[in-house]
């Protein structure tokens, strides 16, 4: 199994998908509605030690119009949860220094040995920019990593440049992994970050 990570558009960047990318898949090659959020087939998977990621979740389950009963703390989900869903949102917050948040690793585990093959996956995290800035929210490059392996296709990248001086694995090749929420950032910034995360999704 091969994970995808097809290009943005403009870029053609091998490894990330974007909104209009011209994939090799069928499914993604126009911006048709085949690549909309589906929100029947939408589940929210976020680890949170003091509840921001957890609000976090909540506010994207509110934008997207996905069902409460959608949305999996992975301290309590299980894989089999995972299967029902098209288009996983997976969410860290980042602790000690670049790791996953203490809910993430063993769901990952496990999640890193499924076959996702045909399911999507954006991701999302919680950091802190100001203090944490060489590590700024690498958990969710841990989560990416740790599916390397699931044949999984990654939507949701866009501009680095919109994350100014990014130096963590958050950003490469030009391009941010997902929404970065940032503690240190204005509300109309995390804001306006979250819109182009949902627009990079599709
Ligand atoms: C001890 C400690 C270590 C942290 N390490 C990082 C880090 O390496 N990178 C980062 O972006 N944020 C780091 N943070 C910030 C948290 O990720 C941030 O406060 C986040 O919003 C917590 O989300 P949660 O409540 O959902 O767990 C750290 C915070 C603390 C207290």
């Amino acid at each position: 199994m091969a994970t995808h990570f097809p290009g943005r558009a403009p870029r053609e960047n091998p490894q990330y998908a974007g909104l209009s990318a011209v994939g090799k898949s069928a499914s993604f090659a126009t911006g048709s509605s085949l690549i909309k959020p589906n929100k029947k087939m939408t589940g929210i998977f976020f680890g949170s030690t003091t509840g921001t990621t957890e609000s976090v979740a909540a506010r994207i389950a509110e934008r997207l119009g996905v069902a409460q009963a959608d949305v999996h703390n992975v301290a309590a989900a299980s894989v089999e949860d995972v299967k029902k869903y098209d288009l996983l949102l997976l969410g860290s917050s980042t602790w000690g220094s670049g790791e996953l948040q203490d809910d993430w690793p063993g769901f990952l585990d496990k999640l890193g040995k499924e076959d996702l093959s045909g399911r999507r996956v954006a991701l999302f995290g919680c950091g802190d920019a100001g203090i944490y800035s060489d590590t700024f929210c690498d958990a969710m490059a841990e989560i990416r990593d740790g599916l390397a392996s699931t044949g999984c296709t990654f939507v949701g990248g866009f501009d680095a440049e919109e994350y100014p001086g990014c130096g963590s694995r958050l950003c490469q090749d030009g391009e941010a992994i997902g929404w970065a929420v940032d503690d240190s950032a204005s509300d109309a910034e995390n804001q306006m970050r979250m819109e182009l995360w949902i627009a990079a999704i599709g």
